[in-house]
């Protein structure tokens, strides 16, 4: 059994993390790490987990925890990880971050797109980015691994086999994006209020998202040249799932047959990624609970650009599912344990 310590278990990627690990068969939740309910049961935080999880929360202490378990999930804000993290503990233990603090390999972009230190800068260089469809074999050998954020998750796969054929002209990409409001995370702010959320949409973070230079950084790898994109991500009046719609120019003229080639190319072995049928279009309602990512594409003749679509549970594939399929890889175990979770509708 693996042994597992989460801090920031009491946030929405922490409580996710609890309620995927809680039906993973090789793994055990040792410690549901809190800043605020330190003592306090975690199913009174969490009532779904109600004669589920008997454990109460513990503190942040990184050390103390890493000789207790064999991988720690840090499901905390920006900032957090970095200032945790140091050589001891990496060589104890496993640690798969999901916020952003390792996902950026320049440190002068991460700390001016987000405007805090870096901590840690002396471990960016082996971080490995955890998108696992893309950095399989990297993630395997990792001892620290970046999961990748949600819009970010979203976006860059469903560009990916497009960019990395040089089909698109990546110059001219654009990426709409819109969230459900658990992106936002738990903690109380006046925009995530129900009456200032219900009932409306709104673009933010235009032309300034931190989201941006992480896509760009990715892409980029995959086209092999420097990208510079439009990121625009709004926020939806749901509770989870992430649509990103993205336009880009096309280089040579191409047939659906020959985009779909490519797609398949990348994803028809990918158990979590689904490339749709002609014509239909992702929606987040059929990924919602689980761990896929739905994506599909329509060439528009008549503008000779393609539009891609992707669709994910923000919370599954876009944090806590994409953590614990990194955590499978890490550890050699079958990489969907614990994620074969089917999509819920209604
Ligand atoms: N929500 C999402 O869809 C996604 C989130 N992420 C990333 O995951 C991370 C967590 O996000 P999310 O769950 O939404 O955020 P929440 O605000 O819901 O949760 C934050 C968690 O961090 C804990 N925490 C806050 N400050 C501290 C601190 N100083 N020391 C220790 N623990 C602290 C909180 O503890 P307590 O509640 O006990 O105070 C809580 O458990 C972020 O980095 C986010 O960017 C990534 C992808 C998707
Ligand atoms: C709706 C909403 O507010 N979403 C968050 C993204 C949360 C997230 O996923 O953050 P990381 O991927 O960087 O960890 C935002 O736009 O800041």
């Amino acid at each position: 059994m693996i042994k597992v310590g989460i801090i920031g278990a009491t946030g929405y990627a922490g409580g996710e993390l609890v309620r995927i690990l809680t039906g993973h068969k090789e793994a055990e939740i040792k410690w549901f790490g809190s800043r605020s309910y330190i003592d306090q049961k975690y199913a009174s935080v969490y009532q779904n987990m109600f004669q589920i999880v008997d454990a109460t929360c513990m503190d942040d202490n990184m050390e103390k925890l890493a000789s207790q378990v064999d991988v720690i999930f840090t499901a905390t804000p920006q900032g957090l990880c970095a200032s945790l993290v140091n050589e001891n503990i990496l060589s104890k233990v496993k640690i798969i971050d999901l916020s952003a603090d390792f996902r950026i390999k320049d440190v002068a972009t991460y700390e001016k797109w987000y405007g805090i230190e870096h901590k840690s800068p002396q471990f960016i260089e082996e971080a490995v980015y955890g998108l696992c469809e893309i950095n399989r074999e990297d993630v395997k050998n990792a001892r620290l691994v970046a999961n990748p954020g949600c819009y970010t998750t979203c976006s860059i796969l469903t560009a990916y086999p497009l960019a990395k054929e040089g089909i698109i002209d990546m110059s001219t990409l654009i990426i709409d994006a819109k969230s459900g409001t658990s992106g936002a995370g738990r903690s109380a702010k006046v925009a995530n209020l129900f009456c200032e959320v219900n009932e409306n949409m709104k673009a933010y973070g235009v032309a300034t998202h931190r989201h941006t230079p992480e896509i760009e950084e990715q892409l980029g790898y995959a086209s092999g040249e420097k990208v510079v994109l439009n990121f625009t991500p709004h926020l939806v009046p749901m509770n989870r799932g992430i649509l990103a719609t993205e336009y880009a120019k096309l280089t040579k003229d191409v047939t659906y047959d020959e985009v779909k080639a490519i797609y398949d190319k990348y994803y028809a072995n990918e158990k979590f990624i689904r490339v749709l049928e002609k014509d239909v279009c992702p929606e987040t309602k059929w990924v919602e609970g689980s761990n896929y990512v739905d994506i599909n594409f329509k060439i528009d003749p008549r503008t000779n650009r393609i539009i891609m679509m992707g669709a994910i549970d923000n919370l599954v594939k876009g944090a806590a599912g994409q953590a614990v399929q990194n955590m499978n890889l890490m550890f050699g175990l079958k990489e969907s344990e614990g994620l074969e979770l089917v999509p819920m509708f209604p």
